[in-house]
C-alpha cells in the first residue's frame, strides 16, 4: 500500500495548496538569495505543507536538495557534517549553478539537554552557510533567539477546509474513486485545517470501495470503550484501514500503549512481507510519538494511530482466522509505561547511543531488548559487568536493563567490578562501542548456564558497527533490514520471550525462565 500523503506530494510550488502569501514570499526569498544571504525559517502547524513547500521550492528553482532531520540525528557533528558541506560546498552544479537548497526538517526540535550542541551547530551552520538553508519548524518559539534573529521568517496557516476538498477530488479523481461531495467536505471540516490528516483520513475510508459516501465518513467520536483484546482481534484479523482507526479511537488507550500491544502481538498472526509492513507503520508511529514527546505537540497522536491502525491493517495480506491468544505488552514495552521508568530508559538509551553511534529509537527498539536479552538469559555475570563498564551504568540502571528487580547487594557487587574494569581499560579502549565488540561471544554463549563465557577482554575488541546489528537480528530482536529474517527473527523473539506475563517482572516470572537476580 503505497502512503497517498507520499504519492500526492506536490512537487511544484503552485501545487501546494493554501497558503499563497507564504508560497510568493518563498519563491521570492529564493530569487533573491543572492542579494541577501540569508536563511529562512518556514513555521506553522503540522501537515500543511510547509515541508512539501520547501522540496517543491527547489525543484522549481532547479536546486538539489539536501534535507536533516533533527529527530534522525540530533548529533552536533552529524549536522557540521552534512549540513556544513553541502551549505559551503558547490561543486554539485548540474543546471543549478552549484545552488543547493539545505532543509533542516523539526528545526525546533534541535533544543534541549541533550540536543544543546545541535542546537549552537545548527545556528553556527546557519549563519556560516554558503547555500539557501529553509528551516522549516512548528513551533517558532521554540528555536532560539539567536538563530531566530538571523532568519527571516515565513508564516504558513492553516489549510482552509475549503482549500482542502479540492486536494481531495483531485486524489479521487487519479485513484479512480467516485465520491459524494458532502463526504469529502465531511473530511475537510473534521481535520481543522491538517492536510496531511485529510489525506490520510481519505485514504483510510476510500482505499477500498469505489463510491465514498458520506455515511463512510465517520467523525471518530468515541462511542464506545472497546476492550483492547477486542481491538487486536478486529486490527489484526477483520478490519480494513478504515475499521481498524475507527476501532482504534474506540479503545481507551493512548497511542503510546497501543503501540506496545500491536507491536507485541502483531507477529502472532502476520509473517514475512506483511509483518515487515506492519512494523515499517509501526515505526513510523513510533517517530510520531517521538515527535510528540519532544515537542508535546499533542497533534502528531493522530498520525501515530494512522499508522498503528489504518497501516497494521492495511498490512494485512493474508486472511486470518481462529482464535490468537494475545498477551499485554512485553517487560520492555510496559516498562515504557510510566513517566519514571521512561526517563530512566531513555537517559539510558541516549548513553548507548552516544557510545554505539546510533539513534536513541534504536537503540530502544533494538539494542536494549537485547542486551536485556543477552544479560538475562545468557546468565553470564561477566558480560553484564563488561555492559556495566562500557555505558557507565549505576546500579538502578542495570537492575532496570537485566530486569532483576531493585538494586541488591549483587547488582552493586557488578558496579563496583565494572567501575575497576572502566579504570583498568579506559586508557587503551576509552571510545570503543560495547555492542560491536561483543558480537560473537554473546551469540555463542547465548545457552551458557553457567558463569563462563565470554571474557571482558573479548569485550574489549574492537570491530565494526554492522556486526552489532548482525548479532541482534541473529538474537532475535528483528535488527536486519532483510525482512523476512526480520520476520524469522521476530518469531524466534516471540518464541524465546515469556512475555505472557502479567507480573511487573516476567523476567522472574515464568517456566523457569528465571531472572538475573536468580543468577547473581
Ligand atoms: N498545502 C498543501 N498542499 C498540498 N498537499 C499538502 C499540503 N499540505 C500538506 N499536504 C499533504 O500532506 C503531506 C504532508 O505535508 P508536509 O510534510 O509538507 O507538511 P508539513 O507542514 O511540513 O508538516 P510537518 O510540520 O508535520 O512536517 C504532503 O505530502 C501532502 O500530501
Amino acid at each position: 500500500m503505497s502512503d497517498w500523503t507520499e504519492t500526492y506530494r506536490p512537487t511544484t510550488l503552485s501545487e501546494v495548496r493554501g497558503n499563497d502569501k507564504a508560497r510568493g514570499q518563498l519563491k521570492k526569498w529564493a530569487d533573491t538569495w543572492d542579494e541577501h544571504r540569508k536563511a529562512v525559517i518556514v513555521h506553522g502547524s503540522p501537515g500543511i505543507g510547509k515541508t512539501s513547500a520547501a522540496h517543491a521550492l527547489a525543484n522549481d528553482m532547479g536546486w538539489p536538495v539536501m534535507e536533516l532531520n533533527a529527530s534522525d540525528d540530533r548529533q552536533a557533528d552529524v549536522i557540521k557534517r552534512v549540513a556544513g558541506e553541502a551549505s559551503k560546498s558547490g561543486t554539485l552544479t548540474g543546471g543549478s549553478g552549484g545552488r543547493r537548497l539545505v532543509i533542516l526538517d523539526e528545526a525546533d526540535n534541535f533544543h534541549g539537554n541533550a540536543d544543546y550542541g545541535g542546537s549552537r551547530e545548527v545556528t553556527r551552520v546557519v549563519k556560516e552557510a554558503d547555500q539557501p538553508v529553509v528551516l522549516v519548524a512548528n513551533e517558532f518559539y521554540d528555536m532560539s533567539k539567536s538563530l531566530r534573529n538571523f532568519c527571516k521568517t515565513i508564516e504558513f496557516r492553516d489549510v482552509s477546509a475549503r482549500s482542502i476538498v479540492p486536494v481531495l477530488r483531485d486524489i479521487c479523481r487519479r485513484e479512480g474513486i467516485e465520491f459524494e461531495e458532502d463526504a469529502l467536505r465531511a473530511i475537510a471540516d473534521s481535520t481543522s485545517g491538517d492536510l496531511r490528516s485529510a489525506v490520510n483520513d481519505l485514504q483510510a475510508v476510500a482505499e477500498d470501495s469505489e463510491v465514498l459516501t458520506v455515511d463512510d465518513v465517520v467523525t471518530g467520536e468515541r462511542d464506545q470503550t472497546e476492550g483492547i483484546f477486542d481491538f487486536l482481534d478486529r486490527l489484526i484479523k477483520e478490519e480494513d484501514a478504515h475499521g481498524a482507526l475507527q476501532a482504534a479511537y474506540n479503545v481507551d488507550e493512548t497511542p503510546d500503549e497501543l503501540l506496545n500491544w500491536v507491536e507485541d502481538n502483531v507477529p502472532k498472526d502476520y509473517s514475512g512481507g506483511e509483518l515487515a509492513d506492519a512494523y515499517e507503520f509501526l515505526s513510523n508511529a513510533d517517530r510520531w510519538l517521538g515527535r510528540v514527546r519532544s515537542t508535546q505537540n499533542y497533534t502528531f497522536w493522530r498520525y501515530a494511530t494512522d499508522n498503528i491502525a489504518a497501516g497494521v491493517a492495511a498490512s494485512r495480506r493474508e486472511p486470518k482466522g481462529g482464535w490468537t491468544r494475545y498477551g499485554p505488552p512485553s517487560y520492555w514495552s510496559k516498562l515504557g509505561r510510566t513517566r519514571g521508568t521512561r526517563d530512566r530508559r531513555d537517559g539510558i538509551a541516549q548513553r548507548i547511543a552516544d557510545r554505539e553511534g546510533a539513534s536513541v529509537g534504536t537503540v530502544r527498539r533494538e539494542i536494549m531488548p537485547f542486551l536485556e536479552a543477552m544479560t538475562n538469559l545468557c546468565r553470564n555475570r561477566e558480560l553484564t559487568v563488561a555492559m556495566t563498564a562500557a555505558y557507565d551504568l549505576d546500579a538502578d540502571e542495570v537492575s532496570f536493563i537485566t530486569g532483576s528487580g531493585a538494586s541488591t547487594n549483587k547488582v552493586e557487587s557488578i558496579v563496583e567490578d565494572a567501575t575497576t574494569q572502566r579504570e583498568e581499560t579506559a586508557v587503551e579502549h576509552s571510545e570503543g562501542a560495547f555492542f560491536a565488540q561483543e558480537t560473537d561471544q554473546s551469540t555463542e554463549d547465548s545457552s551458557a548456564d553457567t558463569d563462563e563465557g565470554a571474557t571482558p577482554e573479548g569485550v574489549t575488541t574492537a570491530e565494526t558497527d554492522d556486526n552489532a546489528a548482525d548479532t541482534t537480528a541473529k538474537a532475535g530482536t528483528g535488527a536486519s533490514s532483510n525482512k523476512s529474517d526480520e520476520a524469522d527473527a521476530v518469531e524466534t523473539a516471540d518464541a524465546e520471550e515469556p512475555a505472557e506475563a502479567d507480573a511487573e517482572e516476567p523476567a522472574e516470572a515464568d517456566d523457569g525462565q528465571s531472572g538475573l537476580s536468580d543468577f547473581f
